[in-house]
Order: structure tokens, then C-alpha cells, then sequence
């Protein structure tokens, strides 16, 4: 053991002053030199076309003025690209400034005289002459030693082949303010102090880099490069979402030349999930990646005339629905919906279509008929079967704007028009003598062509009043899709041994629906694959990586589907079947319990150290769920948990006290979790008159330090100091041991559970020391 109180300590704390003076210097000659490079961008805007020679006279000088104008604005962006790099590197010397690394290990590699002092920070740093690194980027490949091993022998992979050696020391530090606040000789992977450290404060409203502290078994999943889909099933709180942001920074720093944040895509449960994340990324440096729900992309995609139902409105059904027929019907049309065999049928039915049975709608204009639906499929169905669906709609698409423009043109006659362009205002007319102007410029026609102007303003009148028409047909809406999508409930499927036994209930269900121009969530997926699959849509290529984050939540179908529209993408699922609160719900599979969906190029990683709760939390909570034996808590030491018995108009004032308690005791963020929506509101009514609370709804994107009142499912993925359950005897069916168990698990240092009235039959596998029952 080093003296890490005495002289090490002093040597380390000069070192770190060295490097920070050396970051000093850095900063100061960058700050000139952005410094001029800014003023030179200044001087070119103003200046720019001082240096342009502008000469229109002749063909050659139009050409000659165009390059010198591309050349000046070239210099231009030349100098404002480097202005941005300028200014990234004088920040990332800002956060280096304060804490320029966190890791030290000295590695003897075989067949060297020394060993090396490898410094480990969120970026590299070399020394003033550019020549040694003082600080290694811990994405760099020497830097995996730091998270792999402890001392002895030890090996790293660089595009060259493998590196051996000894690892003689590793040391972890917690630098504030260029000053060492704590430092640490680690014998066991990343020791347990320093975890012990970061674990131990308070819950943030944003999440945390964990960059210092990342787990062996984490840099697995971070630096995995084999793996087409890579699949990670870890319990709640063992770091998935972390793991996945710092493999974002990882992969975009592996390739930067080729990736950049934009190739990569989060699918996240929740708006608030959004901005939960937003800084880990600009913290280590990088860009955030784009970001979307998935429900977010399908409502983009879903026809405006829906009313949609999104995917809280159907949990919150579920969990409001009594077992009655209808629900069950509703239940098993969300199972068999969410199938690869929907899929499947689907796929034959569109197969189908391409011999009969697509509907098309009427193009009119004024309430005349320009081009019946039957004159469309007529001309669908003459089209050659050998092409696709897609290729057809594409030659149907181009015949209808021929006819468009030929009905365009006959309906300038018409008495309407003229009526229409006496009443035209004066910016109209302007625009018409812009045109003629233009289309004038080389003939010697003049504007006081009455004719002419009358002939173009008819013109204007009838392109304006067209073009909702060419734009439909352009977006390919004289399909008419909700019909054929409902013509699927309205007879036999190809496959009708998959079909769930009251099939003909679930068609009543989903047409009852569509009919009353709703959709279903379970809907959603499977109709936006059929519209895809009929109008054709071209696969995104741009999306080099796609992760999805709690992704027991996705169907196999919806999965597939995702596949199908990033065909390109390398993909890294992450999830929990034990918080597969959709799923839970219904009993349906999930990509996480249905793996071989995937096919090869799989990897799937495991992980079942928890670290976000104390370890009396999470041995309540393991109990919870079959198989929670083999979750490993972080041995952080806290109160047991706490279930009390409270009358039910007493609840919310022993939540107020409750919660004032939990200030005392230093907490900042307490959430008090409600089951469904709606009790989140009459709880957060009765509180806030009381106290300073906010409620999170499923629009919410972002939330504040203090109290909060959310609903269960708008929970997932995030975490609190203190965890309020308003009532937890109201968990008491076997579909919502799921939800119970996510709820639970978002509590980092205490969990209250509150209990109107008897104890959930959820808890009765849970050992009574593993709670205080009061
Ligand atoms: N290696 C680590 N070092 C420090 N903190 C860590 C580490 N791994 C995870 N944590 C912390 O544990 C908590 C849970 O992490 P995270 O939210 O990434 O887990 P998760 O698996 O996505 O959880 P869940 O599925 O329950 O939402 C966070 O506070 C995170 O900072």
C-alpha cells in the first residue's frame, strides 16, 4: 500500500498543479488564437464582397463571379470551422482544468526498460511540446487496462495485435478544483471506496457520467465492436443507461472520422427520459445523439385523421381495466399484435394485394370527380404484377399528376377563375409582374400585355388552388390506407392456425375503433408497417446506430419493424424483463424474452450488480421477482424499508410528514409514485396546497430538484433519493408485479411504502425482515 496520506500524495497534488499550469498555457494561446481566427471571420463577413469580382456582362464572367464567390465563401467556412474547433478544445481544457483525470495505472508492457504512468481523463493531453501525453483519453485503447484489470499481469488490444505486460499500480482519484480530494489504491477491479464515493450522494435531476468508475463488466458492453445487435439484460439500476451513453461517447470517438452524432439514435421510454440524459454526453465532451420515443416517431408516421393512442394511455387502461370480456379480448389483440406471426400475415396479405384488393380514394376538386378511386385501381391493377407494390404506386403516382395537370389546365376555363382573380389582392399582382418580368427578361415583350398578365393570374389562381392536390398525390395519400388496414380485421388471414381463439371478437374490438377513426396502440406498429410495405419507403441510411434503451417494452414485431427501417444499423438493446411493466401487463413476449428473433451477429451481455440502491433496498426488492436471488446489491448501507399502515384519509398528511422528514435528513429529489395518472393528480391537488411540489405528466420534459408526484410508468429509468408509494396495497395483481418492482427500484437511499389497506398479495414471497412493517 502506497502513502497515500504522505509523500505520494504531495507528489500526485504537483503533479496535478503541472498539469493544470500546462492546460493554462494551452488555454492562452488558443484564447489568441481564436481569438484572431474570430476577428478573421468578422473581417470576411464585412468585407466579403470587397473581394468578389462581381461581373455579370458575359456567360465566362457569370462563371468567373461564381468561383470567386465559392472561393470567398469557402475561406469563409474554413475559418468558422476552425473558430468551432477552437472553442470545443478551450472547453474541454475548461473541464480539464478542474478535474484533468480521474485514473492512474503504471504499466510495465513486455520488453520495455520502464514502466509507463498512464493517466486516465475525459480527454487527452500532451505536454507543452506536443511530444508525451499527460493525460490519456479513457477511450484510448491502452486505457481499457484501467477498467479491466488490477495490478499484475494484464493485456490491452490496439489495431496492431494485443500488448502484454504487468500493471504495477492502479490508483484512482477525485480531483475538484485542480485539488485532490480523495485518492485511492485499487486492488480489486475499480475499488469500492471511490464507488463507494459517487453512490453515496444525492440523486441528480440529470444524469451522471460514470467514466470514472465504470465496472469491468460494463467496459464490455462500452467497447464491443463484434456484436451486430448487442443485447444487454441487466437489473435494475446495474448501469445499462450509463453503460449505453458512455458506449455513445466510446463509439464516437472509435470513429470519428466516419461517425458523428447524428449516425447514432436513442429510442428513450419518455420525454422526461430525454432531458434526464441530455448532459452525460456534453459532459464527456460529445454531442448528444438524436432522440426520440418510439411512439414519438409513429405518431409522425400515423394518418393526422387518427385520434392515436399512445402507449401510457394503454397501460393506463390495462391497470384501470377489470377482467371483463372486453378486456380480455383487448389483451389478447395486444398479444397476438405485438407477434411475429401478425407479422407474418401481414406480410401475405400485402403479398395478396398485389393482385387484388387495394383501395384507392377519389381525387375531386370543387365536388367534381377528377379521378374516381375505380379509375385508379383499374389503372393499378393493368400495371405488370412482376413489379412491386411500391414501384406501381410509384407509376400510379406519376400518371395521376399528368392527369392532374391536364384537369389543371381545363379548369382555367371555368367561371370561377375569373371571378376569383378579380378579387385577388395587390401582393398577387405583384407576383404575376414579378414572373412576366422574369419570363420577359430576354424577349421584347412589356408588361402592359393585359392578356398576358390575365392569362398568368388565371394561372396563379387555379396552381394555387391545385397544389393540396399534387401534394396528395406527391405524398401518395390517394391510397387510401385506414381502409386497407381495417380490411385486415375484415377477413380470413392467410395463417389462420396463429390466430388467437377470439380472433373474430379482437377484429370487432380494433374495426369498432377504426371505424370511429381511433387507433390503437397495438395498432400502430402493424399499420404504419403495412402503409411502409405498400407505399415503399426508403430505408434509413444516415442511422448508423441505433439504441434502444428499456427495451423489454418493445414487441417482436415492433423490433422486426425497427430493423426494417434501420437496416444499416448496428444495435444495442438494453432492458430488464423483470421491468417489462407493458408486457408485464398482458403476459405478451418481448425482444428481451424472445431473443432468438435476432438471429446471428447476437451478443447478449448480463448484468446483475445493482448500484443505484442501498443494499436493504435491494434485498426487498430482489424478493420481489422470481430469480432476484442472483441480484448482487453494492454493499452501501442504509434503513430497511419502511411499509405503513395508514388509514386512507390520513395518507396525505403522513406524506407530508414523511416528506419534511426526508429534508431534515438532506434528501433533494423525493418522489411520491402513484399507480396511474389520474391518482397522481388528486394526490399532487391534495399536496399542493401544503408544499412545493410538481407533478410529471407524460408530456413533461424535464423536471426540477424538490418534490415530485408521478405516475409509475413515467418512473422507468430514472432515480430518486427518497421513493414515497402512495399505496402500495393497491399492486396486487399478478400483471402488476412488474410495475410494482420498477417502483421500487427507482429509490437510491429510502423507500416508504404506504398502505391503505391489506398487504399486496405481491409480498407475500418477501421475508418480513426485509422490511419494518409499522
Ligand atoms: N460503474 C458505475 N459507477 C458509478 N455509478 C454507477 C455505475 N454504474 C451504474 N451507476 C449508477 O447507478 C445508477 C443506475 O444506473 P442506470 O440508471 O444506468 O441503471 P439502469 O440499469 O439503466 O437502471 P434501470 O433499468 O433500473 O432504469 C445511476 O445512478 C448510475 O450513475
Amino acid at each position: 500500500m502506497s502513502d497515500l496520506q504522505g509523500k505520494d500524495w504531495r507528489l500526485e497534488q504537483q503533479r496535478v498543479h503541472s498539469v493544470v499550469n500546462v492546460i493554462e498555457e494551452k488555454v492562452k494561446k488558443i484564447t489568441q488564437n481564436a481569438g484572431k481566427v474570430s476577428s478573421d471571420v468578422h473581417e470576411i463577413r464585412k468585407t466579403f464582397w470587397d473581394d468578389v469580382t462581381v461581373n455579370m456582362e458575359e456567360p465566362d464572367d457569370i462563371i468567373e463571379t461564381a468561383a470567386s464567390i465559392k472561393q470567398q465563401a469557402e475561406f469563409l467556412s474554413e475559418r468558422e470551422r476552425t473558430h468551432k474547433q477552437l472553442n470545443h478544445h478551450l472547453k474541454t481544457l475548461a473541464r480539464l482544468k478542474n478535474s484533468p483525470y480521474f485514473g492512474r495505472i503504471d504499466f510495465w508492457e513486455n520488453g520495455e526498460k520502464s514502466a509507463e504512468q498512464v493517466y486516465l481523463g475525459i480527454a487527452s493531453l500532451m505536454d507543452e511540446l506536443d511530444e508525451n501525453f499527460l493525460i490519456y483519453d479513457w477511450r484510448a485503447p491502452i486505457s481499457s487496462l484501467y477498467y479491466d484489470y488490477s495490478p499484475g499481469p494484464a493485456a490491452y488490444q490496439t489495431l496492431d495485435g494485443n500488448i502484454e505486460g504487468e500493471m504495477e499500480l492502479k490508483r484512482q482519484f477525485i480531483i475538484k478544483e485542480s485539488e485532490i480530494k480523495g485518492m485511492f489504491d485499487t486492488g480489486v477491479t475499480i475499488g469500492d471506496e471511490m464507488l463507494q464515493e459517487v453512490l453515496g450522494t444525492n440523486a441528480s435531476i440529470q444524469m451522471k457520467s460514470i467514466v470514472a468508475t465504470i465496472q469491468r463488466e460494463q467496459n464490455q458492453i462500452i467497447r464491443n465492436e463484434r456484436s451486430k445487435v448487442l443485447i444487454v439484460q441487466g437489473v435494475a439500476g446495474s448501469g445499462k443507461t450509463s453503460a449505453a451513453l458512455q458506449r455513445v461517447a466510446y463509439l464516437l470517438y472509435r470513429h470519428r472520422d466516419t461517425l458523428k452524432s447524428e449516425n447514432i439514435m436513442l429510442f428513450s421510454p419518455n420525454p422526461l427520459f430525454n432531458s434526464y440524459v441530455a448532459t452525460v454526453l456534453p459532459e464527456l465532451g460529445e454531442e448528444n445523439m438524436q432522440q426520440a420515443t418510439f411512439m414519438e416517431y409513429l405518431i409522425r408516421r400515423l394518418d393526422r385523421e387518427f385520434d392515436v393512442e399512445d402507449s401510457f394511455n394503454q397501460l393506463e387502461y390495462l391497470l384501470n381495466g377489470e377482467e371483463a370480456e372486453e378486456y380480455s379480448t383487448r389483451v389478447a389483440g395486444i398479444l397476438y399484435k405485438g407477434s411475429l406471426d401478425f407479422k407474418k400475415n401481414i406480410d401475405q396479405y400485402v403479398s395478396d394485394l398485389s393482385r387484388r384488393g387495394l383501395m384507392f380514394r377519389d381525387l375531386t376538386f370543387r365536388g367534381d370527380m377528377l379521378i374516381s378511386k375505380k379509375q385508379i385501381h383499374d389503372y393499378f391493377y393493368s400495371l405488370e404484377t412482376s413489379y412491386s407494390i411500391p414501384n406501381r404506386m410509384q407509376i400510379v403516382k406519376q400518371w395521376l399528376l399528368k392527369e392532374l395537370k391536364r384537369a389543371e389546365k381545363r379548369e382555367r376555363t371555368k367561371g370561377w377563375v375569373e371571378e376569383e382573380v378579380q378579387f385577388l389582392d395587390k401582393e398577387d399582382y405583384l407576383e404575376a409582374f414579378k414572373k412576366m418580368q422574369e419570363k420577359n427578361r430576354f424577349t421584347e415583350n412589356t408588361f402592359d400585355d393585359f392578356e398576358q398578365e390575365q392569362r398568368l393570374l388565371t394561372k396563379m389562381v387555379v396552381r394555387e388552388k391545385f397544389k393540396p392536390l399534387f401534394a396528395r398525390v406527391k405524398s401518395l395519400k390517394f391510397i387510401d390506407i385506414p381502409r386497407i388496414y381495417r380490411q385486415l380485421f375484415e377477413q380470413e388471414l392467410g395463417d389462420a392456425k396463429s390466430l388467437p381463439t377470439n380472433w373474430d371478437s379482437i377484429c370487432s374490438q380494433t374495426l369498432d375503433r377504426l371505424n370511429n377513426m381511433e387507433i390503437l396502440y397495438e395498432d400502430t406498429t402493424s399499420f404504419v408497417y403495412l402503409q411502409d410495405l405498400i407505399e415503399g419507403r426508403k430505408s434509413n441510411t444516415a442511422i448508423r446506430h441505433i439504441f434502444i434503451d428499456e427495451a423489454q417494452d418493445y414487441s417482436p414485431f415492433q423490433f422486426a419493424f425497427i430493423q426494417m427501417l434501420f437496416p444499416y444499423s448496428k444495435m444495442t438493446l438494453l432492458g430488464d424483463f423483470n421491468q417489462a411493466i407493458f408486457s408485464g401487463a398482458t403476459g405478451s413476449t418481448t425482444v428481451l424474452t424472445d431473443l432468438d428473433i435476432v438471429g446471428e451477429e447476437v451478443e447478449t451481455f448480463l448484468l446483475t450488480k445493482t448500484y443505484r440502491s442501498t443494499k436493504e433496498i435491494v434485498e426487498f426488492t430482489s424478493e420481489l421477482i422470481t430469480d432476484g436471488e442472483k441480484i448482487e446489491p453494492f454493499n452501501r448501507k442504509g434503513r430497511k424499508p419502511v411499509i405503513e399502515r395508514v388509514d386512507q384519509w390520513k395518507v396525505n398528511h403522513r406524506i407530508l410528514e414523511k416528506i419534511s422528514e426526508y429534508q431534515k435528513e438532506g434528501h433533494r429529489t423525493i418522489a411520491v409514485i402513484c399507480r396511474t395518472a389520474e391518482e397522481s393528480r388528486l394526490v399532487f391537488e391534495k399536496l399542493k396546497n401544503e408544499i412545493s411540489v410538481h407533478i410529471i405528466e407524460k408530456g413533461t420534459v424535464s423536471y426540477e430538484k424538490g418534490i415530485l408526484v408521478i405516475p409509475s410508468y413515467l418512473a422507468k429509468g430514472i432515480e430518486f433519493d427518497a421513493v414515497i408509494v402512495y399505496d402500495c396495497s393497491q399492486y396486487r395483481r399478478e400483471r402488476e408485479r412488474k410495475l410494482f418492482y420498477t417502483v421500487c427500484t427507482r429509490a437510491m437511499h429510502e423507500l416508504h411504502m404506504f398502505a391503505t389497506d391489506d398487504l399486496s398479495p405481491l409480498l407475500e414471497a418477501v421475508s418480513t425482515d426485509r422490511y419494518a412493517l409499522k
